[in-house]
């Protein structure tokens, strides 16, 4: 679904999707906002949304109590032995975690390397304040690589890939704020994000960072997001989805980037990859000023994706990872194997059972996702459960409950697979693994993505794929090709292996 191809027709991607999927597949905001939503409006002014504010997560270490079946089963896809293991895998994850950080930043090897300080990287003295008050020590390796060129004069334009959770939101955000002149009171700064969630995380990683640049204002742009008639944007910084981008810029009209001097493609490759968004953040590209700076940034690239922006942002600078560098070693790639969708509910209850800390569970679709959530529910389990079908005010709600750790698990599509990042999430799991549907191939990217929801920043995590059928081993087996993994049976007999995996 990511990366259906990006010289791929847009109406053709939809009859398929809607042929193979009558459930539609969910995970991309790719259509124009309705008008109510988007719109400019005669409500009360609205200029300043109010957006949450992260609350710092709850410590990993000390689970809630388990809700409901307590007990194990001895029988089935996951023993009592298996999920013993596990707990204890994951509890050794959370005390390493802790000095995870300043070791990997003393390894060469590690996308965590750094040989320079922040100081060194000449950034305002407000943007080091900000840093430093968020716990930042050192840059990690695509910090220290990017900001050198993207603060260099003449300004340059890149397509930088750095694997996730490696703080590629940190090297954007400090290069465009310290380019904002906030004497011009206008905008300078776009950033194009594929997902109203993900908007609104950078929007407060932003807030953060610039806490000391007290004069550099910032918006989101984003469903549910409306101006008064008449009213123009005129923050320096604007974050937000494609639709409701391009309806602020060509058809209201009420969003001028002809003063931009920097465009950020968060998530490029599915911005380009994926036909929706690429017509929106090419219409929108068109209106800016032809010396504005271009970052692109992602995880995962493909080359046509690579080739397709190098044809449209001018002599960028490119950092690309070798293949075998784009898997973190700190996340535990393991599966449960099972034969039917009620051995896979049990397994996934049972891995509920074992938690210690937060989990994503990502379905394909909503319907999957919606039945898997009523389920436990009824089964007595508390979950959270995000879907495009939610309400924009919903999804806020239903995200900052989980960061809030008023729900452990998050059952989700897609649509948080990328960039969304929690700090006490340890445990990723694939209730469906990620495949296109279309030619039933493992979804690389989308598998990248996902388990990236772990392990952040020098953390451990642990992503378990659910299988199910000859089907799901063929495309986990193309997953371990495509990155050159092991992807470890989750079971007793495997102990050693799963300890392994992160050494
Ligand atoms: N230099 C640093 N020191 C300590 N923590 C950092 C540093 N840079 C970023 N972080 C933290 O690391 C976490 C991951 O960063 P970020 O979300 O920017 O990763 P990313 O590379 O954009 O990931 P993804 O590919 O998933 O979008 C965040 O919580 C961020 O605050």
């Amino acid at each position: 679904m990511s990366s259906v191809g990006w010289a791929q027709d847009a109406e053709q991607q939809e009859s398929q999707e809607a042929k193979v999927l009558a459930d539609k597949v969910d995970g991309l905001e790719l259509t124009t906002e309705t008008e109510g939503e988007t719109g400019q409006t005669n409500d009360a002014p609205t200029t300043a949304p109010s957006l949450p504010i992260a609350a710092p997560p709850p410590p990993a270490a000390a689970p809630p109590p388990l809700v409901a079946n307590d007990a194990t089963s001895e029988e089935g896809a996951v023993t009592a032995a298996d999920l013993s293991l596990m707990r204890k895998v994951m509890r050794k994850g959370i005390v390493e975690t802790k000095n995870n950080v300043e070791i990997y930043q003393k390894d060469p090897n590690n996308p965590l390397y750094s040989v320079k300080s922040f100081e060194a990287l000449n950034l305002r003295p407000e943007l080091l304040r900000g840093i430093y008050e968020m716990g930042f020590k050192l840059p990690s390796k695509i910090q220290e690589f990017s900001l050198p060129t993207l603060l260099a004069e003449p300004p340059s334009n890149l397509i930088a890939q750095s694997q996730s959770g490696t703080g590629k939101t940190a090297a954007f955000t400090l290069a465009m704020l310290s380019r904002i002149d906030p004497n011009k009171k206008c905008t300078q700064a776009l950033v194009v994000s594929p997902t109203m969630e993900l908007a609104l995380q950078t929007l407060e990683s932003v807030r953060q960072m610039g806490k000391y640049c007290t004069d550099i204002t910032i918006r989101s742009a984003v469903k549910g997001d409306m101006l008064p008639r008449g009213q123009q944007v005129n923050e320096h910084i604007v974050i937000g989805t494609p639709g409701k981008l391009v309806d602020w810029t060509s058809k209201y009209k009420c969003l001028d980037l002809r003063s931009c001097k920097v465009f950020v493609l968060d998530e490029a490759d599915v911005m380009i990859a994926t036909q929706g968004h690429q017509d929106q953040s090419v219409r929108i590209h068109k209106q800016l000023p032809k010396e504005c700076q271009m970052m692109l940034f992602s995880a995962t690239y493909v080359d046509e994706v690579v080739n397709f922006a190098k044809a449209i942002f001018k002599d960028p600078v490119t950092f690309r990872l070798r293949r075998e560098d784009e898997t973190l070693k700190n996340i535990r790639q393991m599966y449960v194997e099972c034969n039917s969708t009620e051995e896979k509910y049990e397994a996934i209850s049972n891995i509920f059972t074992s938690l210690v800390g937060s989990a994503m569970f990502f379905c394909h679709t909503k319907h999957t996702a919606t039945f898997l959530a009523k389920r436990l529910i009824d089964d007595g389990y508390q979950v959270g459960i995000l879907t495009g079908d939610l309400t924009a005010d919903e999804r806020v709600k239903v995200l900052q409950r989980f960061r809030d750790g008023t729900e452990r698990v998050l059952i989700c599509t897609n649509v948080l697979a990328r960039g969304i990042d929690v700090e006490s999430v340890n445990l990723v799991v694939n209730y469906d693994l990620p495949q296109h549907y279309d030619s039933r191939r493992a979804d690389t990217e989308t598998y990248l993505h996902r388990i990236g929801r772990c392990g952040r920043f020098g953390k451990t995590g642990n992503a378990i794929n659910i299988v199910d059928g000859i089907d799901d081993l063929r495309i986990l087996k193309e997953v371990e090709d495509h990155f050159g993994v092991k992807v470890v049976k989750l079971d007793y007999n495997s102990v050693e292996d799963i300890e392994k995996l992160e050494d």
